[in-house]
């Protein structure tokens, strides 16, 4: 069986063309993500929505290039809109048409491939929670990073972009929310709300067993209609849960979302190493500035004696951070309550402020603000602490 390529795909698509202007779709920089999977391809053109309707033999053309390639036995083309700017800042604050004193985009970076980010006026910065792959933490030290956040009197809101496993409603104790309908904004939704944060996920919409199958584009359209249509109000910082690994996803959302910065989080072991280099690499590709790297499970204190027992290899990340020539940001050790906070919906730095786990977020999202404010500027809001209601479990 011969393996298709990316090559050969975009090759096909070099031959269609943009009938508005005669170029060809991939010249102009309309494809938006390729996903191959054995001999099925998946592909996303982004157009504009006003065009939308009349692009449909653009797109069964794009199909038929597809399908001709040798090998590809199911082709799938999907034009995916991307909302003008004015309607999308109209959306969002129809009462404050606008506000030039705040820029739209402060993570705003050149994009290759005439692709435009997308807008989200009501959000400062974005950083990206990554891992090279799955279970090393990633989706735990989101939410104890952002409620390290929140405790620094930030406005956060939290994405779950892991499309293939969300577990945020359940790390949050969000397993019954559900999102609801904005009435102020038109068009968007008002995602549920724990430990003062709004929090969005593909887990509302879908039961947490069922298995997400869905690939490249389809997921892709799918966390850009999460991004923009959720009602986020206004946040200093938007932390999102992205989806493990380093594929085409991962990229385009790099490519697409404005992101301000990127963390990475691995363990200690070499090869989880490996893929956390790979990730950084994805990062350093698109532009998007790296604030660091975190180990995870990076050693053991008996709660007992306290004694620290170093099960994988410890220090592996501080030095690829080093080699690597990126700030390490600090370790989180393996704990069982860090693990029963995260299954059980009652994540650490909630239920222990002042304990040791909690002081080390602190630590880390000290300098993920840090670098936050080295970007795009102070918070507007003046930092209050208790700024949200504090919830205690009994
Ligand atoms: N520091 C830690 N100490 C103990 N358990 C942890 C720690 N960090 C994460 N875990 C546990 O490891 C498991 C995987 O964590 P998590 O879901 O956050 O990983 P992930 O990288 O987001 O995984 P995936 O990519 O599959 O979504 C969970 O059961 C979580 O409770």
């Amino acid at each position: 069986m011969t393996s298709l390529n990316r090559e050969q795909i975009t090759a096909a698509l070099d031959s269609v063309i943009d009938p508005v202007d005669g170029q060809s779709i991939t010249a102009k920089g309309m494809v938006q993500g390729i996903d191959i999977h054995d001999e099925t391809v998946n592909v996303m053109i982004a157009v504009d929505p006003e065009r939308g309707p009349a692009l449909e033999d653009l797109r069964q053309a794009a199909e038929k290039a597809v399908a001709a390639v040798n090998g590809v036995t199911t082709a799938r083309v999907a034009l995916t809109a991307e909302r003008p700017k004015a309607a999308a800042q109209q959306s969002t604050q129809p009462s404050q048409p606008s506000q030039p004193s705040r820029p739209a985009q402060p993570g705003q970076r050149p994009q290759g491939g005439g692709q435009m980010p997308l807008e989200l006026p009501t959000v400062r910065s974005i950083v990206t929670v990554a891992s090279g792959k799955g279970g090393v933490g990633k989706s735990t030290t989101s939410v104890n990073l952002a409620l390290s956040l929140v405790a620094k009197g930030l406005k956060v809101g939290l994405l779950d972009a892991d499309i293939y496993g969300p577990s945020l409603p359940r790390m949050m104790g969000l397993r019954d929310a559900k999102p609801v309908p904005s009435k102020e904004h038109q068009g968007k939704m008002i995602p549920p709300s724990a430990f003062g944060m709004r929090i969005m996920s593909i887990g509302f919409m879908i039961e947490e067993e069922q298995p997400v199958i869905w690939r490249g584009p389809m997921a892709m359209g799918a966390l850009e209609q999460l991004l923009r249509d959720t009602d986020w109000g206004d946040l200093d910082v938007l932390v999102v849960d992205m989806p493990p690994g380093t594929g085409d996803i991962q990229l385009s959302m790099a490519q697409r979302v404005p992101v301000t910065g990127a963390v990475i989080v691995s363990t200690p072991q070499d090869i989880a190493l490996l893929d956390a280099r790979k990730g950084l690499n994805m990062f350093r590709k698109v532009n998007v500035p790296v604030f660091g790297l975190i180990e995870n499970m990076s050693y053991y204190k008996c709660p007992e004696c306290g004694h620290v027992d170093h099960i994988f290899d410890h220090g592996g990340a501080h030095k690829a951070a080093d080699e690597l020539g990126v700030p390490f940001l600090g370790e989180i050790p393996l704990d069982l309550k860090i693990r029963l906070g995260a299954d059980e919906g009652k994540p650490i730095v909630q239920t222990e402020p002042e304990g040791e786990h909690s002081k080390a977020y602190g630590l880390i999202a000290d300098k993920i603000a840090a670098a936050i404010e080295e970007r795009v500027g102070p918070a507007e809001a003046p930092k209050k602490k208790g700024l949200f209601p504090k919830i205690s479990f009994k």
